[in-house]
Order: structure tokens, then C-alpha cells, then sequence
């Protein structure tokens, strides 16, 4: 039954569309719903517009969350993060990824495909779909991001 919890928004550009068709595959044989946003091939392309798209379909309700990559994951962040609403956290690591979470309530990962490993990137992303926000002192934070 797809739910909004297991439904997860997918994008890329050129440097991120191998770990991008890796993390859809390995998303979807461990139960997630994962819309791919594009790119389809590694032909160079512009990051942002397959980050739109994305970041669009969870402000507009769609999806909960996101994952994004790129070469450095620099792109796709900056681009998400000009969307009110998005909290997109670039994360080299899996501690990152939690942190995002617990301290920003990160609702998009962004991955650098060209720094991390396969694995690393899967726990990555784990990270993300399985830490929750802890809320307190860090809501007070999170309310005041978008101006
Ligand atoms: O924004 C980026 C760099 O900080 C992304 O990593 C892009 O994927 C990168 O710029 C693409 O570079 P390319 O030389 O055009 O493949």
C-alpha cells in the first residue's frame, strides 16, 4: 500500500544519474514507491532542471521527502534550497545524514556521487529515511529558516 512515508521523490544530473539508478533500484527492492525525476542518461545536463521538479513535488504535498545527487552534491542543494519549505542537507557521510534529520528535519539528502562509495551513499540515504526529527529546541530553529 503506498503511503506517503514510503513514497520517495528521486533526481539527478549526469554526475549523479549511476548512484541515482542504484539508490531508485535498492530503494525499491526494500519497499519504497520511488518517483524518478530524471536525468535518464549520463549526457550533460543542467542540475536544476531536474531539481525543480523535485523540490516542486514536495512543496506541493506530493512526496515527504527526496534524495538528490550530483557530482558534489553542491548543485543540487543550492538549487533545492530556493524552494520555501525545503530543507535539503548535503550529507558525505552517514553521521551527517542523521543530523540532518535530528537537528534540521531534512526533507531532501543530497549525495556526491563523486566523493562517496556505493555503499556509503546507501547508508547515507539510509540514515535519512530512518532518523527521526527530535523537535524541541531545534523547531525553534527550524521555524525561523524560511523568510
Ligand atoms: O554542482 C556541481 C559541482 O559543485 C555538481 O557536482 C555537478 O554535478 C557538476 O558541476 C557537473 O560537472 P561536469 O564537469 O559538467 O560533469
Amino acid at each position: 500500500m503506498s503511503t506517503l512515508k514510503n513514497r520517495l521523490a528521486i533526481g539527478s544530473d549526469h554526475a549523479g544519474f549511476a548512484y541515482k539508478e542504484m539508490l531508485a533500484h535498492w530503494l525499491r527492492d526494500n519497499g519504497y514507491e520511488v518517483q524518478d525525476f530524471g536525468t535518464y542518461s549520463t549526457d550533460s545536463v543542467d542540475y536544476p532542471d531536474f531539481v525543480h521538479p523535485v523540490a516542486n513535488a514536495i512543496t506541493a504535498g506530493e512526496f515527504e521527502r527526496g534524495i538528490l545527487v550530483c557530482g558534489s552534491a553542491n548543485g543540487v542543494a543550492i538549487t533545492a534550497n530556493k524552494h520555501q519549505g525545503i530543507r535539503a542537507a548535503i550529507a558525505w557521510a552517514p553521521e551527517l545524514a542523521e543530523l540532518a534529520r535530528q537537528h534540521n528535519n531534512a526533507n531532501i539528502i543530497c549525495v556526491p556521487e563523486r566523493f562517496v562509495t556505493e555503499e556509503a551513499a546507501r547508508e547515507i540515504v539510509s540514515k535519512f529515511l530512518n532518523t527521526a526529527f527530535e523537535g524541541g529546541r531545534h523547531q525553534n530553529r527550524v521555524s525561523k529558516i524560511d523568510c
